[in-house]
């Protein structure tokens, strides 16, 4: 995030952000919520002690609003999630600042939806907000807004909402904690022979791995494959990811001091820059424009706008500045970005130079994509 930058800049410490899952909150006989949320509010007064700024996206308000309900298995109709979520968001809260006061730490509760993150006014204004809590020393216990996002517009797992909060801050480091010790080239619930994966070096690496990420436990949503895309977005944005097991109380204490704990996945060497991050990645994607050899060359090599007079074809249905997907005429992904017309105004355009398209819809400018509202999804490594 822009402002973050300059900020971040001044701070001794790093900037980090910390995802716990559902599979912890939910505890456990012998360590039950309150003890898992009690030691993390240890290691993380210990920590901005020592100069760092903290976020914290936490799972949980589902999980604990079953358990006050009753329920012995998570539902499975969004409007009862929703529902469950209400009850335990309360309670996930009250749970934080008790434990956190004791250690003297104040904590605010942002709770985002994904159509906050995808428009860039309210993306800033979240922005803005969270930089605020940071520079008051205040934590950011984030999470997603279960009883208010429509189905469609969901993130359900925390992951890529924490990847997402992590551009947001600048951060340094996003930390996922889970119920298992690190990545493995297979679920190690389900298979034996899985074996331990301690560093994940580059993009190209993470998709080779893609296929060893399955779902996750009876209480957890998204399972390894969240993890891996929200090791894959923050990356891509220069941001190093690591994996490790929440259950052990020291683990965080171990990561803060640089040990070598789960699995690490190193940032990228040419991140992208805030506003093509957010472009890759928050953005709701409408549609899609297919486009020719050319415009395909023009985009990867000379860094142009897409030109109505390089797209073949048309998918899906847009407004003007709704985010679209720019495929070459193969169907591969070049990239994502917002179009200045809508659907219905490139349909009768396509194909068309310049000239003819101000003759056909008046005083529009020459590019359907600008280059700075354009990210090239396919070159990131
Ligand atoms: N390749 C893999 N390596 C490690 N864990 C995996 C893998 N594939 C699937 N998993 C599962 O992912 C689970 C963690 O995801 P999840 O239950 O969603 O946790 P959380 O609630 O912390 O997000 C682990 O318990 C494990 O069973
Ligand atoms: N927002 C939801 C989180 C959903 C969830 O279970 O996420 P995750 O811990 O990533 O599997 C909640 O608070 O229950």
């Amino acid at each position: 995030m822009g402002s973050s930058a300059a900020s971040a800049g001044a701070e001794s410490g790093l900037r980090r952000v910390i995802k716990v899952g559902t599979s912890l909150l939910r505890g456990s006989p012998e360590r039950p919520t309150a003890a898992v949320i009690a030691d993390l509010a240890a290691s993380f007064s210990r920590q901005q002690r020592q100069g760092d700024r903290l976020a914290l996206v936490t799972s949980g308000a589902v999980g604990l609003g079953c358990e006050a309900l009753r329920f012995s298995k998570r539902p499975t109709e969004v409007v009862a999630l929703q529902a469950a979520a209400a009850v335990g968001q309360g309670r996930l809260m009250a749970l934080y600042q008790d434990a956190f006061a004791v250690r003297g730490l104040a904590v605010a509760q942002v709770l985002l939806t994904r159509s906050d993150l995808a428009s860039r006014r309210r993306y800033q204004n979240a922005c803005r907000t969270l930089e605020q809590l940071l520079e008051w020393g205040v934590l950011p216990v984030v999470n997603e807004n279960d009883t208010l996002a429509t189905d469609e517009l969901r993130f359900g797992d925390n992951d890529t909402l924490s990847a997402l909060v992590a551009v947001a801050i600048g951060a340094d480091e996003l930390v996922l904690l889970t119920d298992v010790d690190r990545l493995y080239s297979g679920n190690p619930r389900t298979d034996a022979d899985a074996s331990p994966i301690e560093e994940v070096r580059d993009l190209a690496e993470l998709e080779r791995l893609s296929h060893v990420a399955e779902g996750g436990g009876q209480w957890g949503t998204g399972g390894m494959t969240t993890k891996l895309a929200a090791a894959r977005i923050a990356t891509s944005s220069g941001i190093r990811v690591r994996l490790a097991d929440g259950r052990d109380p020291a683990v965080l204490d171990a990561l803060f001091a640089g040990e070598k704990v789960g699995t690490v996945f190193q940032p990228s060497s040419t991140p992208l820059a805030d506003r093509k991050s957010w472009l890759a990645h928050a953005l709701l994607v409408k549609g899609s424009v297919r486009v020719d050899a050319g415009a395909e060359r023009a985009l990867l090599q000379q860094g142009a706008s897409l030109l109505a007079v390089g797209i073949r074809a048309v998918e899906g249905h847009f407004s003007r500045r709704d985010a679209v997907r720019v495929l070459a005429s193969d169907g591969r992904e070049l990239g994502r970005g917002l179009s200045t017309l809508s659907s219905e105004e490139l349909r009768q355009i396509m194909g068309l130079s310049s000239e003819e398209v101000r003759r056909r819809l008046g005083a529009v400018g020459d590019a359907v994509v600008h280059r700075d509202q354009l990210v090239l999804t396919c070159l990131a490594s």
